[in-house]
């Protein structure tokens, strides 16, 4: 909670804290029981408020590992970030994101206020803990387990109190803290709504958890005021065989429970009953007879539920065509309404996810879940039961009530099956069957259930190739590829410069940013090995360093986009002489060597070969 006090009257706290010990009444009104708290350990640690904080930042190679083992909470914050950050820039602010420990992973922001943060060594690389920083958002936050703000003298070290900071833990579904968000500006300024930005923030992100760890289960969401269902306010529940075994904090605190009571407690010890599954707001009562608004709704689906944000969201977009795709993609859902199976081929980062969910948003199906499947990041291992589901007691380590599988929970909507080609040969064979016979038997010889999905499968590989080489079944293959999606590479569209643009304007609110001319048309000229994947990742490091007013230049793009060859492409050229083309360009910067090129395309040797030496 923020205390309205002057800084005046926090530093007499402070030097009667530090001099005499904890302050005496009426002092001890002016300075929160959090920092108390804080300011006690700090001092119990021996640490010296009136030194230097010690710091041991990390060498930008530990960084870069510590940031890759954290690639997924990064990913999932990064929605959050962005919108803080158009925030942070207009008031002078940075957004700080940390691990579990503290320890800085991205701090984004303005950069004047930036500049000054590095001093007091508010950066990446830095542990902010508060046994080592003293008293800070960031710090005491993890500590207390609370979201806090922590203004300019009451931190405990002297040269932080510059700073004026909101900070608050983010706990995954399980109640584990695995990071902190923070948002850090100068002490002079009134920053009252930063806590209240940064605990909505941090309500978003532990609902994405959910939606990417229980994709395909029932997640219950509940509320007493029916309004804030679908609200990052919600309440989250995950049962599994009645148990509760996940949860988010407003979940708990709607039924009486806190942590402990994962894995513990029972539904019908919680609320009086369960809603049906109809996706529907159904009234129930709590545990102490509360009355309580709840509704579940199958995970696939909540993968596209867009909770409305603090400040609006940006809209969920398909994807940028070219008018040949779009075509394609309108045939797509003809096709899925027909009950043909489609095949997206393109390279990594074409859109083929994109497109997939662009199919299923368009078609028939669109009410029914979207379920995707990455075949080559599931370990095979896995796989089998994962699609298929289990009986009880299948095999060893099978949950106790067996486990629908994939392939079910996509009754009723599209099952999107991405890198098909790296799907083990054994299980092609169970899904060739699941195909033809339009039901599924789950592993341990239950009963077969009958299945209703539409199938879209993508690859970045020539499944034909696999085919001959043995490695993929030639009746699955014949099964999935009636229809086929080519997605063109970005280098191969026409209208790159408004490709460009046009993803810029949607990954940029402010439209006070713009890229320069000459800096568009480099863009536009460059040949985007990770397609629009790569694109869209370079257009967000130019917004996080772009200015109001002052058009991203040429010499702000990163060193291999200037240094590279443009693209030059006759605008008449057909997609095959293009294709052809940038094979030469990729065999060329691999000197020659076709196995390596082939890597780098994405694509089989031997389609390469094919192409370049027999076309
Ligand atoms: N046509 C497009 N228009 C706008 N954004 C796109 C487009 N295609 C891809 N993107 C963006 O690029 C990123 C990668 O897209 P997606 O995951 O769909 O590619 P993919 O081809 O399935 O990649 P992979 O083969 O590596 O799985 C996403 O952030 C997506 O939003």
């Amino acid at each position: 909670m923020r205390y309205e006090v002057s800084p005046r009257a926090v530093l007499a706290a402070r030097k009667q804290f530090f001099q005499h010990g904890r302050p005496e009444r009426p002092l001890n009104a002016l300075v929160s029981e959090p920092i108390l708290r804080s300011w006690q350990r700090c001092a119990d640690q021996g640490l010296d408020s009136a030194a230097l904080p010690r710091l041991e930042p990390l060498t930008a190679h530990e960084l870069r590992a510590i940031a890759e083992r954290h690639e997924r909470l990064r990913r999932l914050c990064r929605p959050e970030i962005e919108s803080l950050y158009a925030d942070a820039m207009q008031t002078g602010c940075v957004v700080v994101l940390t691990d579990a420990e503290g320890l800085i992973l991205d701090a984004l922001g303005n950069a004047d206020f930036a500049a000054r943060a590095a001093q007091v060594a508010l950066r990446p690389g830095v542990l902010w803990g508060e046994s080592s920083t003293g008293t800070n958002a960031v710090g005491t936050a993890l500590v207390e387990g609370r979201p806090i703000a922590v203004h300019g003298g009451e931190h405990y070290y002297d040269p932080h109190g510059i700073l004026s900071c909101s900070a608050a833990p983010i706990l995954d579904p399980y109640g584990q803290t695995v990071g902190a968000l923070d948002l850090s500006g100068p002490a002079a300024v009134d920053h009252r709504h930063a806590l209240g930005l940064v605990r909505m923030a941090v309500a978003q992100i532990e609902h994405r958890f959910f939606d990417e760890d229980f994709a395909g289960r029932r997640i219950l969401r509940l509320q007493s005021d029916r309004a804030l269902l679908g609200t990052a306010r919600e309440g989250v529940l995950v049962f599994e065989d009645d148990r509760l075994v996940a949860a988010n904090r407003t979940g708990l605190g709607l039924v009486g429970a806190d942590w402990s009571a994962l894995g513990e407690r029972q539904a019908g010890e919680l609320l009086d009953h369960l809603p049906r599954p109809d996706g529907e707001a159904h009234a129930l009562r709590g545990a102490d007879g509360s009355a309580l608004y709840a509704r579940f709704d199958a995970g696939p689906a909540i993968r596209q539920t867009v909770v409305p944000a603090p400040r609006p969201l940006r809209r969920v977009e398909g994807p940028l065509l070219g008018a040949a795709e779009r075509e394609a993609l309108a045939r797509a859902v003809r096709m899925v309404a027909a009950d043909v199976p489609v095949l997206i081929r393109g390279e990594t980062g074409t859109g083929k996810e994109l497109a997939a969910r662009e199919v299923h948003r368009l078609s028939a199906r669109a009410e029914g879940p979207f379920v995707a499947v990455n075949c080559a990041a599931i370990p095979e291992t896995l796989i089998e039961s994962e699609l298929f589901g289990y009986e009880e007691g299948a095999f060893t380590g099978a949950r106790r009530s067996g486990r629908r599988g994939l392939l079910r929970e996509a009754d009723g909507g599209v099952l999107f099956l991405d890198e098909i080609g790296d799907m083990p040969l054994s299980l092609q064979s169970r899904l060739l069957r699941v195909l033809q016979e339009r039901e599924v038997a789950p592993l341990g010889g239950g009963k077969p259930v009958k299945v209703d999905f539409a199938l879209v499968c993508a690859t970045h590989r020539d499944l034909r190739a696999l085919v001959e080489a043995g490695s993929f079944r030639q009746d699955l293959y014949f099964r999935i590829a009636h229809y086929t999606v080519e997605l063109p590479p970005l280098r191969a569209m026409e209208d790159r410069g408004g490709i460009v643009r046009a993803l810029w304007r949607r990954l940029v609110d402010d439209e006070r940013l713009t890229l320069a001319e000459g800096c568009e048309a480099r863009l536009a000229a460059y040949g985007w090995p990770g397609n629009f994947r790569q694109l869209a990742g370079t257009l967000r490091a130019l917004a996080a360093l772009a200015e109001p007013f002052l058009p991203v230049e040429e010499a702000m793009l990163p060193p291999d986009i200037v240094a590279a060859p443009a693209l030059s492409v006759p605008a008449e050229a057909t997609l095959d002489a293009l294709t052809v083309e940038a094979m030469r360009r990729a065999l060329d910067a691999c000197g020659g060597n076709v196995s390596q090129a082939a890597r780098k395309l994405g694509i089989n040797r031997s389609t390469l070969y094919r192409r370049l030496f027999h076309a």
